[in-house]
């Protein structure tokens, strides 16, 4: 069952005066995901759909490994390669640059980039904007060059956030036949889009995310009706019942907890397991304690040895430590 818990700090500062506040009451929080279960295999396409803000992307970059779950485990068989509008580009670095550096990122050697540079440039098709920085391209000539490299990389699991919807319909085609490729090969595809004519297109199975939960998985075409039922429903609704209904859900995502996690585990007859610590601020009292405990005992104990007075000698009389140094005596 994987989480996501984000800290909503309004400011950094926020953070670290959270370091020192023993009671984790105040710190707004906000749980992207709420215990997402879910088996996928070798071979398989699956379409992540939810309206804005329903947790695909968050999803999408915990299987890519961009960011770590909250809690959950999450096992993952092969190389994963993401390709999102923009995603890992360095905006200063011309296409071919970029082309080298994310290939050289994945453990290729100079010599093994160098045989497949032509193929890349090649299926980016941008022309003369290779030599370009990327911050000069539109989110399509970005979604070109994503696609590109990341493809040629050949990953097991390629995991498509939103970036077939910028680019052109020739494009869009070239890109569904190498997916259609990459799955005969028995590789796994996570296609997130809010185009349902897409997702029927390349995937045979479906999640649909709702406010961080799971709402349904199953077959694309039951998943996708079920989904345009839901639609058709909210738009139906008034802008007051919209606005009420999505508060409603987003509160929910406030009040999550790990407690509310573990009945949802139980029901389903999961372990919750707690992999990373909570984030910094958000620590025990105990631990936040303890962490400023040692940083203090290591400043005092750096202090003495600057001042190079011994232990039992501070001990006894502390204010010595603002004297001048017994080096500087000498
Ligand atoms: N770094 C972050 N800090 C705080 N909240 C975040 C962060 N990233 C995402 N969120 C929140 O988590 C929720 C899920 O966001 P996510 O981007 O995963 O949704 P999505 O389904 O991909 O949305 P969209 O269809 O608009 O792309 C949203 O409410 C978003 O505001």
């Amino acid at each position: 069952m994987i989480t996501k818990e984000y800290d909503l700090y309004k400011k950094k500062s926020d953070k670290v005066k959270a370091l020192f506040k023993f009671s984790n009451k105040d710190i707004p929080n906000f749980w992207a995901l709420k215990g997402v279960d879910l088996t996928v295999y070798a071979g398989e396409s699956v379409g992540l759909i939810g309206i804005n803000g329903s947790g695909k992307s968050t999803l999408s970059n915990i299987l890519a490994g961009i960011i770590p779950q909250t809690s959950g485990v999450l096992e993952i068989n092969g190389e994963t390669s993401i390709i999102a509008i923009g995603a890992g580009l360095k905006g200063q670095l011309t296409g071919l640059e970029n082309i080298r550096l994310k290939c050289l990122m994945t453990g290729l050697t100079n010599d093994e980039v160098d045989e497949i540079l032509d193929d890349i440039i090649s299926f980016a098709d941008l022309g003369a904007f290779i030599n370009q920085p990327v911050k000069n391209y539109s989110s399509g000539m970005k979604s070109r060059l994503g696609f590109a490299i990341a493809v040629h990389n050949n990953p097991d699991i390629l995991i498509i956030d939103e970036a077939l919807s910028v680019g052109d319909e020739t494009f869009y085609q070239k890109c569904v036949d190498r997916i259609e490729q990459f799955k005969a090969e028995g590789k796994t595809i996570f296609f997130v889009s809010h185009s349902l004519k897409q997702i029927e297109n390349i995937c045979e199975k479906v999640l649909w995310m709702h406010y961080g939960d799971v709402k349904m998985y199953g077959d694309t075409a039951e998943v996708v009706s079920e989904y345009k039922k839901f639609i058709s429903w909210f738009k139906k609704l008034s802008a007051k019942e919209k606005k009420d209904y999505q508060n409603e859900y987003k509160e929910r995502q406030t009040t999550f907890n790990v407690q509310k996690l573990a009945e949802k585990s139980e029901k389903l007859g999961k372990e919750p397991e707690v992999l990373s610590g909570p984030p910094i601020g958000k620590m025990s009292g105990l631990t936040k304690f303890i962490l400023l405990f040692s940083i203090l005992a290591l400043l005092f104990m750096g202090a003495v040895n600057i001042k190079g007075r011994s232990l039992t000698s501070v001990m006894k009389n502390p204010t010595i430590l603002l004297e001048k140094s017994v080096h500087s005596k000498k």
